[in-house]
């Protein structure tokens, strides 16, 4: 829009004067408070969260106008929309509505047309109709773009994607960033679902999964102020670096303080420090080796039979025929002609403290019995003969409590892979997993029972979450979920993921139904996401052509319309030509401006290899590897594997061969979460036959 037009003049009038109103609200604050004084440390916590709020409004104060004329009311309002609220200081008037607010739910909800519109209100639902809907973007404190997606009466064609193509447009650095200028309509229905839900989301892959997610946190904070803490909800992802790359979005909401972890270091915390995990404790390495043929997938996989509601029964049978047959009380005897029976261990045991779980139990009947024991010996006049039996009695009680049995997550576990007690267990998992429990090492795929045992053993530690977001949730099990379900009163989930990256499959759900069953009819709740936001029209064709070799049966994503160049797909005649054609492709597009480049290869070694020679030629790469805690951005070397969930500007996929990447399920889901990292540029690379995967139907 025209920088001297009236509309722009008008727009600059408004922020300048929202700037003045920020600025004096900011001084109105006062210096920070040092003192001792409780009272002003209790009301400086106030002021600093009204000082946080306000820098972030300095720095943005609203990116959409809304004229909203509400029905019954003189006059529309023009309501300007941001990522926090503020009122005016004179007036109490709203100035800048909450992106979170009811009201501000029409803002995205609304996609043209001239329909009454309505939105729900603690008061109930109003009802309006919209004049005006409006998108303006401020830099540095100065107005940049104005488009207006909406007038009425207006011809309003073409324009409602504008704005959206100019924010996907952007080059990405090394951090994912919040949306809340663009959230689609479908999108901000997950954000604003009811809390007490456990939603299950497949999307397509750059649908926005896990920045809905993350925008749902924040707005469950807001609507849900009173009952929910910000560090009672915790996002489980899979892995650090993962994290690390997401981690900006929360604090640009304005959210600080969310538990962010991955599902094998909780599990461990739980766990604290009683478990090892063996040298190859992921037990992916078959998965994704090019050697020798990839076992087959199915629910006696040893990772998907762990993880299963089925094995959990067993679990629970297990457990409890054990707590029936726990502890077979024997005497204490602290010395001679001194007896607490067994009747009334067993009593006590089973009756009085049954309403704790094992581990605390035997712990209180430890301390009864010592008590008793103190009691006894206060019955003693003579000092001297005191002491002696407080001696043995003392000696005598060690060694009954080293008799009592163990509530011990491991010794269960190797007991229950002991031979005689694994029935139900199909036999090759026994073995496999025996091998290992003798050397008292554990596996990933062990963590989800070893902490359900740990948890009916011990309680919920008080542990309680208000809400969980799982991300990549094809890569989880029934049991990690029913597990994480445990540690809250109802549940409230955002179960995130994409069958069609299902890499890990060997250890995650083939159906979504798998994760859903864990929860009562009334708790469940699933959306799917079509429409991908990532890349440009002709990398999500691309893609699509990949997608039914995944055989999740998925419909093809949509894309948005946003064109860019084509996919190239270029064979090689001899390996002598690879390094300088890719070292080419980093050139190209270092020149158009791209500013993360990844080159993904299909393995560990390829890529170590493909570094070691980029770094020969001059060219410093970032290595990613299984353990790697930060994601740097600039140019990149990946394993397809480890890309999930990241994305760069420019993806070229070397050695996009069909031995690489053969016709298979596995492998054509890898391919397509290398292809699908891509925004705006994609190449592959091949020597020999190509991959069958892109061929054209
Ligand atoms: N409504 C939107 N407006 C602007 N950008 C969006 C919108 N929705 C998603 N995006 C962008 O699309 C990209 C993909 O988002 P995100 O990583 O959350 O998707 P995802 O579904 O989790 O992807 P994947 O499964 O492939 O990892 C991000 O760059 C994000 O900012």
């Amino acid at each position: 829009m025209d920088t001297q037009s009236p509309v722009f003049r008008e727009e600059q009038e408004r922020l300048q004067d929202t700037f003045r109103e920020i600025d004096r609200q900011r001084s109105g604050i006062g210096p920070v408070y040092r003192g001792q004084d409780f009272t002003e440390q209790l009301l400086e916590e106030k002021r600093e969260e009204s000082r946080r709020r306000l820098d972030l409004l300095g720095q943005e104060p609203y990116f959409g106008r809304l004229d909203f004329k509400e029905d019954g009311k003189a006059g529309t309002l023009p309501l300007y929309i941001g990522k926090r609220g503020m009122d005016r200081q004179d007036t109490g008037e709203p100035y800048v509505i909450d992106w979170r607010a009811p009201v501000a739910s029409l803002f995205y909800s609304f996609t043209g047309g001239e329909a009454p519109v309505s939105y729900d209100a603690p008061d109930g639902t109003i009802q309006g109709e919209i004049h005006r809907k409006r998108n303006l973007s401020i830099r540095d404190r100065k107005l940049g773009r104005i488009v207006d997606s909406y007038e009425r009466g207006g011809d309003n064609i073409g324009l409602n994607d504008e704005f959206l193509l100019y924010k996907l447009g952007d080059k990405k650095d090394n951090k994912l960033r919040d949306i809340v200028s663009t959230i689609q309509a479908e999108q901000d229905r997950i954000i604003r679902a009811p809390r007490h839900k456990a939603l299950v989301i497949q999307g397509a892959a750059g649908s926005g999964k896990t920045t809905v997610a993350l925008h749902r946190l924040a707005f469950l904070l807001y609507q849900y102020q009173q009952q929910i803490r910000a560090e009672r909800m915790i996002i489980f992802a899979p892995n650090t670096m993962f994290l690390d790359y997401i981690s900006g979005v929360l604090p640009e909401l304005g959210v600080g303080d969310v538990k962010q972890t991955t599902f094998a270091d909780w599990a461990l915390d739980r766990l604290s420090g009683s478990v090892k995990l063996a040298g190859d404790a992921s037990g992916d390495e078959p998965w994704f080796s090019l050697e020798g043929a990839r076992p087959r997938i199915d629910d006696e996989t040893p990772g998907r039979y762990k993880g299963s509601l089925a094995f959990k029964a067993l679990l629970d049978e297990k457990l409890k025929r054990l707590e029936t047959h726990f502890l077979e009380p024997l005497p204490f005897e602290p010395w001679e002609g001194r007896i607490l029976s067994a009747a009334q261990i067993r009593e006590w045991f089973e009756v009085e403290y049954r309403h704790y779980a094992l581990a605390p139990r035997l712990e209180r009947l430890q301390a009864r019995i010592n008590r008793w024991l103190e009691m006894r010996l206060g019955e003693i006049g003579d000092p001297k003969i005191r002491k002696e039996k407080a001696k043995t009695g003392k000696q005598r009680l060690r060694a009954y409590a080293n008799k009592l049995p163990k509530a011990d997550a491991l010794s269960f576990y190797q007991r229950l892979f002991s031979s005689e007690d694994a029935a139900g267990i199909p036999k090759h998992i026994v073995q496999s997993t025996k091998a290992y429990l003798k050397k008292s090492e554990v596996r990933q795929e062990d963590l989800p029972a070893l902490v359900w045992i740990h948890y009916v053993f011990n309680g919920a530690e008080n542990l309680a979450f208000d809400h969980v977001v799982v991300d990549e949730a094809q890569d989880v099990s029934p049991l990690q979920i029913a597990l994480l379900n445990a540690f809250m009163n109802e549940p409230s989930f955002t179960i995130l993921g994409d069958l069609a990256q299902g890499i890990h499959a060997y250890r995650g759900v083939q159906r979504w139904e798998e994760l859903s069953d864990v929860f009562a009819e009334e708790y469940r709740s699933y959306h799917a996401l079509q429409q991908s936001y990532r890349s440009t029209l002709e990398i999500i064709e691309f893609a699509n052509r990949i997608l039914p070799h995944t055989g999740t049966g998925l419909p093809p994503a949509v894309p948005v319309f946003r064109s860019g160049d084509p996919v190239e797909v270029a064979g090689l005649d001899a390996e002598t030509e690879r390094l300088p054609r890719i070292e080419r492709f980093i050139r190209d597009n270092r020149e158009r401006g791209m500013q993360t480049i990844a080159i993904v290869c299909r393995t560990d070694e390829d890529c170590a290899r493909l570094a070691e020679q980029l770094r020969e030629a001059g060219l410093e790469a970032n290595l990613i590897s299984e353990n790697q805690t930060q994601y740097r951005g600039g140019l990149t070397v990946v394993p397809a594997y480890l890309s999930k969930g990241l994305e760069f500007d420019a993806v070229l996929v070397a050695d996009a061969d069909d031995r690489r990447y053969a016709a298979a399920p596995q492998d054509a889901k890898l391919l397509y979460v290398a292809c699908t990292r891509a925004l705006h540029r994609l190449t592959l690379m091949y020597q020999g036959r190509p991959t069958p995967l892109i061929a054209e139907a």
